[in-house]
């Protein structure tokens, strides 16, 4: 039996997929959903890193994120985007976006809140500092899945703790194309901005921009990979879940 938390997770990861299959370039690949919880919170769950996952499209990110939350349940939380749009029916503010004025958001950006913000066909969209602290300080997990823009933006920023950066790397430029036209979600135009694009991603991994840099080439030994990178986080979130008995 799911209990209410892990239920309430896969549907964020449902959320998150629909979001990253129609809605791809921008920002809103920001995973979002739950707000951080906030009582009592003791010290060995503060600071958690959060991650920040960017890589060319096709290279694998949402497949290995997704096997990382179904074997660490309830260890993620997702940040809150702020959205200058309309609700849509049933979308709740402050659990599906905190939905603001033009006004709001755009004092928050002169109040420099965002990590960062992007217009989409004319609404405004933005991750704050504010609701990946939350997350920080609430012992779990946040993790950004951003492109390159929005990495660069995130590094600029003072978040605290300094997340970390891992660099999903295809195996070669042919693979990723295959694994892009194999998905079945591109037209031939997308397919080429993807692979343009992905090309400068991977210059920027070049400079040593990442923290870690991780190959996707057998899916279990890149999963393995990052799954090491955040294993001590995740068995530190575990044991306090137990102890709350959640
Ligand atoms: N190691 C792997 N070996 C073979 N196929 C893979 C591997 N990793 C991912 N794939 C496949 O490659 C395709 C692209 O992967 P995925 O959708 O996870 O990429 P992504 O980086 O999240 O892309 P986007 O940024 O466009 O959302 C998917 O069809 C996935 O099943």
């Amino acid at each position: 039996m799911e209990n209410a938390n892990e239920k309430r997770q896969n549907v964020d990861i449902h959320k998150y997929l629909l979001v990253k299959g129609l809605c791809k370039p921008v920002l809103l690949q920001v995973l979002r959903g739950v707000a951080a919880r906030e009582s009592s919170r003791t010290m060995s769950q503060l600071s958690v890193q959060p991650i920040v996952i960017s890589g060319p499209s096709g290279s694998g990110k949402s497949t290995l994120l997704n096997k990382l939350f179904k074997e660490f349940p309830g260890c993620f939380a997702f940040s809150v985007s702020h959205t200058t749009r309309n609700p849509r029916p049933g979308e709740v503010n402050g659990k599906d976006y905190h939905f603001v004025t033009k006004e709001d958001f755009l004092k928050l950006v002169e109040e420099n809140g965002f990590l960062e913000h992007a217009q989409f066909s004319g609404n405004m969209y933005g991750t704050s500092k504010q609701s990946v602290n939350d997350i920080s300080s609430s012992g779990q997990l946040c993790v950004l899945d951003v492109e390159i823009n929005g990495v660069k933006s995130i590094k600029k920023s003072d978040l605290r703790p300094k997340p970390r950066f891992i660099f999903i790397k295809p195996p070669s430029m042919e693979e990723l194309r295959r694994r892009l036209e194999s998905r079945g979600t591109e037209t031939e135009d997308s397919l080429k901005k993807r692979l343009d694009s992905s090309k400068e991603a991977m210059e920027y991994a070049e400079t040593g921009a990442y923290d870690h840099v991780i190959v996707n080439n057998e899916l279990e030994v890149a999963y393995e990979h990052l799954k090491g990178i955040l294993i001590e986080d995740l068995h530190k979130i575990q044991g306090d879940k137990l102890k709350k008995g959640q």
